[in-house]
């Protein structure tokens, strides 16, 4: 269980990215972040493992206040936070398998990472990780040899290789299609639910968003303005989060891509005849 409590953080430029940030999330639970740019999606989930530092305000992950850790104490307990990002973060020139054994690096000691040698119970599980995400016959696969969803599940597999307690999740989608955005989304909440592991997902595609979260959390200008379940997130709840002007552009760029894709879909029809 991962609780926040009165998270701020204030820049040194002056900027008040998160203003008193109170949130519980439970046991199994995936949450999605969402609001408009700007609104401090990314300084929440940077707070958390404290990429960021925050200026104030309690981080509890089960009894441990990240918030008040010095420096070896927070290394020590970052192990607990597995991070999933947009662009993969993977190493391009590793194997797949390579790739997935680096979640177990802050475990092993150095010598054994330098050589690349892994306890034998590190690789069994890795194993299990690649046959979890579906690419059991890609482990030795140069990454860079990978489709960006088959990345992203690389990326997953990596960061459950760690044994994490807790997942934060950084836009997955942003750089995937539409339909790989959505395996990808079905993907992690079965394995948060599977494992009972909490996540908080940072995600600006709403539909996606309201199609896979159980809870939707929005933020605007630091702050929780929203905390619900999907079918709460009615037209007047996305206008408190993005504002009206925002969110009506949001929705006219959703009708106008929509268009173009049946026009898409028309044309590919008349050359198929
Ligand atoms: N390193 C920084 N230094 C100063 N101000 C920052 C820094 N990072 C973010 N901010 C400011 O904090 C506020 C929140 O930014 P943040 O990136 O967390 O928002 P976001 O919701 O993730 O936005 P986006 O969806 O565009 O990624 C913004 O006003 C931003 O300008």
């Amino acid at each position: 269980m991962l609780t926040l409590d009165g998270l701020s953080k204030t820049y040194k430029t002056g900027d008040t990215a998160l203003s008193d940030v109170t949130l519980s999330v439970p046991k199994g639970q995936i949450i999605g972040l969402i609001g408009p740019s700007g609104a401090g999606k990314s300084t929440l989930i940077r707070c958390i493992n404290r990429l960021v530092e925050p200026t104030s305000g309690k981080i509890m992950l089960g009894d441990v206040n990240l918030a008040s850790l010095g420096k070896s104490d927070l290394r020590q307990q970052r192990r607990r936070i597995g991070m999933i990002f947009q662009e993969y973060a993977l190493v391009e020139r590793l194997t797949v398998m390579e790739n997935v054994l680096s979640g177990r690096l802050g475990y092993v000691p150095f010598w054994r990472s330098f050589l690349r040698r892994f306890p034998a119970t590190d690789i069994q599980r890795a194993y299990q990780l690649l046959d979890r995400v579906g690419l059991m016959e890609h482990a030795d696969k140069r990454a860079d040899a990978l489709s960006g969803g088959q990345r992203q599940r690389v990326g997953i597999a990596r960061a459950l290789a760690q044994g994490p307690e807790l997942l934060l999740v950084d836009e997955p989608t942003a750089s995937l299609d539409p339909k790989t955005s959505r395996q990808i989304m079905r993907l992690l909440t079965e394995i948060c639910s599977e494992r009972g592991l909490p996540a908080i997902v940072n995600i600006h595609d709403v539909p996606l968003a309201q199609q896979f979260m159980q809870r939707i959390v929005g933020l605007r200008a630091g702050r929780v303005v929203f905390d619900g379940p999907p079918d709460m997130l009615t037209r007047e709840a996305l206008t408190t989060i993005y504002g009206e002007e925002d969110w009506n552009a949001m929705r006219q760029g959703d009708e106008e891509q929509a268009e173009a894709e049946a026009e898409a879909r028309g044309r590919l029809a008349v050359l198929a005849q």
